[in-house]
């Protein structure tokens, strides 16, 4: 059943130690757990979310909201980036889902896996390549997936493989309900035509690079979330399953009782309603707190309660509870530029009232698709031969790894696209710089703070204008709007060209890494990792984080598809371990 607070939790006195698992953060991976785990009669599950629940709210089924909600201070926190050193001291406002789903409630959708080679590198640095693979992580790839056809008349063949997907997941993916316009097939003509870029039919078989077709988290025009699709009206009717919305986690505590030779054992949370009003109360697990509070939440949550850096964290007059240093260091993000140029194209005007009536009797029509780039995206490395690549080492995980997304969206008057690096060199931290949880976390993302990330960018904006610039946009294409790194060289033209950059840089709010995986045994002192191979924080019982925070390098993909499968993979871990 669904809690609306703390008061409502039945028999609150003897839910104290009701629960086996208690999972905080109903986000991506807290619902994916909550779903996986209860579907074992055996376990009680609570799961705890700060924000309300998803059900009954039009504007979060409506794919053309995706904008609309992620403005909307009901739906996400109202978290502000620290001044960021590497774009002019800019604050950014960081948005991150605060409702049952999280992040999978509010986002754009994009459906991207990323490349294999990427998750094999999380298997290196865990030295569990068994376990965390693109090989051991196949089955859960697939299993949280459920390929459908577009709403509408869309004929898809050819536009995507329908060997590398799931069918019989929860998730709904699909390709958008609009036909290929002509910006679409120049796009595919030019991938045709130049011999720097080549057509590529799924960017999900783990080979990404190319021009490909943008899937999507929609099923049946409607937008798929975690929360939709592993928290679905017969799940949440499961007597083992307690879901509380509107109650904020504000740490988790050590629990009385026998423990592991000298392991605190960490079982207990300490909630309060979302608002931070009335007393706080406890609930003990049984068995293990699974923290899936999102790459911000969970190391916020992990400072709160005592678990970082010990040094930092009495600076703050946060007691120590276990000295892991990495807690909260590490945070990679993707960092978008827009650049524009301007088209031949006709603009197609959609007619609201018969758009919203079509999505409300048929679930078809423009509004079930994405607001925003939704054509195709090109997924492209750093030429071999740039000197790019000769001045740093290439930080990808292999060559399957493209370093840039370069969404291609146009069809009217302007063609825009972002240029998204990849694979950042800079990292960020969240740390806190109060005893109070409810104080908002101190969010830097490094943005360009690193020489690659900035002579890369440049690398990327290139690529785009010889995209652009192929024969199959003749005609078509008209002026380049910048920025463009090439306008003018001179010192005080470059600087022109980085102020405009560094006024624009945004993220793709694709955060990961503050509490990463690491080898079993190893040690907790600096780029030693937060959370083992089975993503158990280290030193202590109990715990285990099991989110986004845990993926040591940010994927070269849009992160949910990495997050379902990483959660379907700890559900497994965590049945196994108490069966
Ligand atoms: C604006 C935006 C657009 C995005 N677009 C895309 C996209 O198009 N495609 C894509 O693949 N990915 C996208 N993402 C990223 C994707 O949504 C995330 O990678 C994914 O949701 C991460 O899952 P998670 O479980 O780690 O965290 P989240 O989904 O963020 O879940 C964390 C949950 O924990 C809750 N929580 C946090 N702290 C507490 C606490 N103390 N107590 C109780 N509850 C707490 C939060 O409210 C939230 O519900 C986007 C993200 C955002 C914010």
């Amino acid at each position: 059943a669904v809690y609306q607070s703390i008061d409502e939790l039945p028999l609150m006195a003897s839910a104290k130690e009701a629960y086996d698992f208690i999972i905080v953060g109903g986000g991506g991976a807290g619902a994916t757990l909550a779903g996986r785990l209860s579907e074992n009669p055996k376990f009680s599950v609570l799961l705890i979310e700060a924000g309300a629940d998803n059900e009954g709210r039009e504007d979060l089924m409506m794919p053309s909201k995706n904008l609309e909600v992620q403005a909307d201070t009901s739906y996400i926190w109202n978290w502000w980036t620290v001044p960021l050193s590497g774009v002019n001291n800019r604050s950014i406002e960081y948005k991150s889902g605060h409702v049952l789903g999280g992040g999978t409630s509010i986002n754009g959708m994009v459906y991207t896996r990323g490349a294999d080679n990427d998750y094999d590198l999380w298997g290196k640095v865990s030295k569990d390549s068994k376990t965390w693979s693109w090989k051991g992580l196949a089955p859960y790839i697939k299993k949280h997936e459920k390929w459908v056809q577009p709403p509408g008349e869309r004929n898809i063949s050819g536009q995507y493989d329908p060997r590398v997907h799931g069918y019989k997941g929860p998730v709904g993916v699909s390709l958008p309900w609009s036909v290929p316009i002509e910006f679409d097939a120049r796009a595919l003509k030019n991938a045709e035509i130049q011999d720097e870029f080549d057509f590529n039919p799924d960017p999900n078989s783990g080979k990404p690079i190319g021009v490909t077709w943008t899937q999507f988290t929609i099923g049946a025009g409607e937008r798929t979330s975690s929360a939709t699709s592993y928290l679905g009206p017969d799940v949440r009717k499961r007597p083992n399953l307690a879901i509380l919305v509107n109650t904020y986690a504000k740490r988790v505590l050590p629990t009385p009782g026998p423990t592991l030779g000298f392991r605190k054992n960490i079982r207990t949370v300490e909630l309060v309603r979302r608002n931070g009003e009335g007393p706080s109360t406890t609930v003990t697990a049984k068995k293990e707190v699974i923290l899936t509070a999102g790459a911000i939440g969970s190391a916020k949550l992990l400072l709160d309660s005592g678990i970082g850096d010990k040094t930092e964290l009495e600076k703050v007059g946060v007691k120590s509870v276990a000295n892991i240093h990495d807690v909260g260091k590490g945070l990679t993000d993707h960092f978008t530029a827009s650049i524009m140029w301007t088209a031949n194209g006709t603009d197609a005007v959609i007619n609201a009232t018969e758009s919203l009536d079509l999505w409300r009797k048929e679930r078809i029509g423009p509004y079930s698709e994405p607001t925003g780039p939704r054509h195709q995206i090109l997924w492209s490395r750093i030429p071999d031969n740039s000197p790019v690549l000769k001045d740093y080492a290439d930080p990808s995980a292999g060559p399957n790894s493209p370093h840039f997304e370069i969404t291609l969206s146009g069809g009217g008057s302007s063609i825009f696209s972002f240029v998204v690096l990849l694979t950042p060199y800079s990292r960020g931290s969240v740390t806190i710089n109060s005893t109070d949880p409810l104080a908002p976390p101190l969010i830097d993302l490094g943005f360009l703070t690193h020489p690659f990330d900035r002579a890369a960018l440049i690398e990327g904006i290139r690529q785009t204008k010889r995209f652009y610039s192929g024969l199959a946009w003749d005609g078509y294409v008209k002026e380049f709007l910048g920025p463009d790194p090439d306008a003018d060289p001179s010192p005080e033209g470059q600087e022109v060209f980085w102020n405009a950059i560094k006024a624009d840089v945004n993220s793709f709010f694709h955060p990961c890494g503050t509490a990463a995986i690491s080898p079993k045994g190893s040690g907790v002192g600096k780029g030693e990792g937060v959370v083992d191979s089975e993503l158990k924080v280290k030193t202590v019982t109990g715990l285990r984080v099991a989110d986004a925070a845990v993926i040591p390098y940010v994927p070269t993909a849009h992160t949910q598809a990495a997050v379902y499968t990483l959660a379907e993979r700890a559900a497994d871990l965590i049945k196994e371990a108490w069966k």
